[in-house]
């Protein structure tokens, strides 16, 4: 077993963006954007199509590197992304996919398998780890990808519409699954999604923001704990009805876009 960096326990974090801009070419994308994500805390950014969520979560997995400002997190952080439409390899099984990550770390493969066996059953598949990929659902392909990201024990997930791909029944289980695993976990989040359920659901802050070049609207924070929330909870229904307004507001039309 290593000590670092698979079993350093749960360091939580905060991430710092400041004064953050971004532009590809000559399209300004990112505009001077302020936000501090607490350690522990989920983040549920919501926006109109194109207005740069992805781009944000990018910059923030450091995947590109902002044309101004900065975003400051603790050194020993371990991030993990999950797209909305999974990425798996075909010719691996579920086991072998969620496997892949730790094959880079010096650890014995039969603590590997351990480790593998446990997230997949946290997860809710670990009767379907020798399925590839093609023998199963959208919704348990899904969870393999969670599966995959979570197999690092990440102290920051960015998750880019994770469940969008999924019908609805689906999607509230997999509501369900993350509200639990965020309880067992506390991993510091930004969800990007399109929908104020998902938004609500899983928030402790709901930020709308704005089309391009993108600033924050408006921040509706969710207070009810998040293992309390349901569709149906009279402060989760409300709030959703808040953030539909915020987000039809922050759709309309304007100049140039
Ligand atoms: N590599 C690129 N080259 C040129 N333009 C890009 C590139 N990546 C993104 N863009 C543009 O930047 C803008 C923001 O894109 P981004 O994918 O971040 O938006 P989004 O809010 O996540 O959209 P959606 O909600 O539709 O997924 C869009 O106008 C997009 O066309």
């Amino acid at each position: 077993m290593v000590d670092w960096p698979l079993r350093t326990g749960w360091i939580s974090l905060e991430i710092v963006i400041e004064n953050l801009a971004h532009a590809i070419g000559d399209l300004q994308i990112i505009d001077r954007l302020d936000i501090t994500i607490g350690s522990g805390e989920i983040v549920a950014l919501l926006g109109p199509s194109g207005c740069g969520k992805s781009t944000l979560l990018r910059l923030v997995a450091g995947l590109e590197r902002p044309t101004s400002g900065s975003i400051t997190m603790g050194r020993h952080i371990r991030a993990a992304i999950v797209f909305q439409d999974h990425t798996l390899l075909p010719w691996r099984t579920a086991a072998g996919n969620v496997e892949l990550p730790l094959e880079h770390h010096p650890i014995s493969v039969a603590e590997r398998r351990e480790r593998v066996a446990a997230v997949l059953e946290q997860v809710g598949i670990a009767d379907f780890a020798d399925y590839y990929p093609k023998a199963l659902s959208g919704g348990m392909r899904q969870r393999v990808n969670l599966a995959r990201a979570l197999v690092l024990e990440p102290t920051l997930l960015l998750m880019d519409e994770p469940l969008s791909s999924l019908d609805e029944q689906l999607r509230e289980i997999l509501l369900d699954d993350l509200a639990r695993l965020w309880s067992e976990r506390g991993f510091t989040c930004l969800y990007v999604t399109h929908s104020p359920d998902e938004a609500v659901r899983l928030g402790h802050r709901v930020m709308i923001l704005s089309r391009r070049p993108t600033k924050i609207v408006e921040v509706v924070p969710i207070e009810t704990p998040i293992e309390e929330r349901s569709h149906f909870h009279p402060a989760i229904a409300a709030a959703r009805e808040t953030v539909w307004n915020l987000v039809r507001e922050s759709r309309a039309p304007c100049h140039g876009t």
